[in-house]
């Protein structure tokens, strides 16, 4: 049995119309128990880098591993149940709150044996609250919310799949600070209450970094060597 519950090995990728790499040979793991960052200039591949580890963009080489299960076309439904991607900007999947809370419990209750079970929607609940957003009518649309409201019912959503793995892409961007203190102390319980799952978040913050990770992971745009030239 392997502690690596997420690895990436020479992960590379060229934009369409480029001729060379944004991110190249990006080799990292993600133990259990681990809140990880993600680190690096705007437009150095964060967000790029976190959709290639589910298969939302499409690299030209490596290989992305969870535990012993390799991401492929034939294990990528497996492999995103176990690894579950938040957008900076979730986008509505429903016509309702209520509808939202419902399709996740229902995705997650068709989620493999072997994982954790779903949130209830007593959990659901619990977890709005928690939130700041039981406020909010169970009616409304998604497209209603705030883009701060947005972010955290996003992630309520997430959270009822219970997934071993979560990449989380700035998410706390629109928050205030009282609105991501709330989501830091969860962030913090989860990986208390479930120490055999990891995060990878991407974040500009330092004090947020330093208040929830235990480690960095620095991307930069990839830069060619330069052909020495003679004098
Ligand atoms: N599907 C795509 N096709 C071509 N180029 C893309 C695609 N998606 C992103 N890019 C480009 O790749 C670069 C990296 O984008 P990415 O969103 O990964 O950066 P980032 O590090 O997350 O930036 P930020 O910190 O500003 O959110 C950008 O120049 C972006 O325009």
């Amino acid at each position: 049995m392997t502690s690596r519950l997420l690895r990436a090995q020479n992960l590379t990728w060229t934009p369409p119309e480029h001729t060379s790499p944004l991110w190249k040979n990006v080799n990292f793991e993600l133990h259990p128990g681990e809140c990880v960052a993600l680190s690096g200039e705007s437009g150095s591949g964060k967000s790029t880098l976190l959709r290639a580890l589910v298969a939302l963009l499409g690299t030209d080489r490596g290989e992305v591993y969870c535990g012993e299960l390799l991401l492929s076309p034939e294990t990528v439904l497996a492999f995103r149940r176990r690894v579950l991607y938040l957008h900076q900007r979730p986008a509505p999947l429903a016509k309702t709150l209520d509808d939202e809370l419902r399709l996740a419990r229902h995705y997650a209750s068709r989620n493999i044996p072997a994982l954790t079970r779903p949130l209830s929607e007593d959990q659901q609940l619990a977890l709005l609250e928690r939130l700041g957003l039981s406020h909010i009518p169970l009616n409304r649309t998604f497209e209603r919310l705030s883009p701060g409201e947005q972010q955290r019912f996003g992630l309520v959503r997430a959270l009822t799949l219970q997934p071993p793995v979560l990449l989380l892409d700035e998410p706390t961007a629109s928050l205030d600070s009282r609105s991501t203190e709330r989501v830091e102390v969860l962030i913090h319980e989860l990986l208390n209450d479930h120490p055999e799952r990891a995060i990878l978040i991407v974040t500009h913050h330092t004090e947020q970094r330093r208040r929830l990770t235990s480690r960095t992971l620095n991307i930069a745009r990839w830069q060619p060597t330069p052909t020495p030239t003679d004098p």
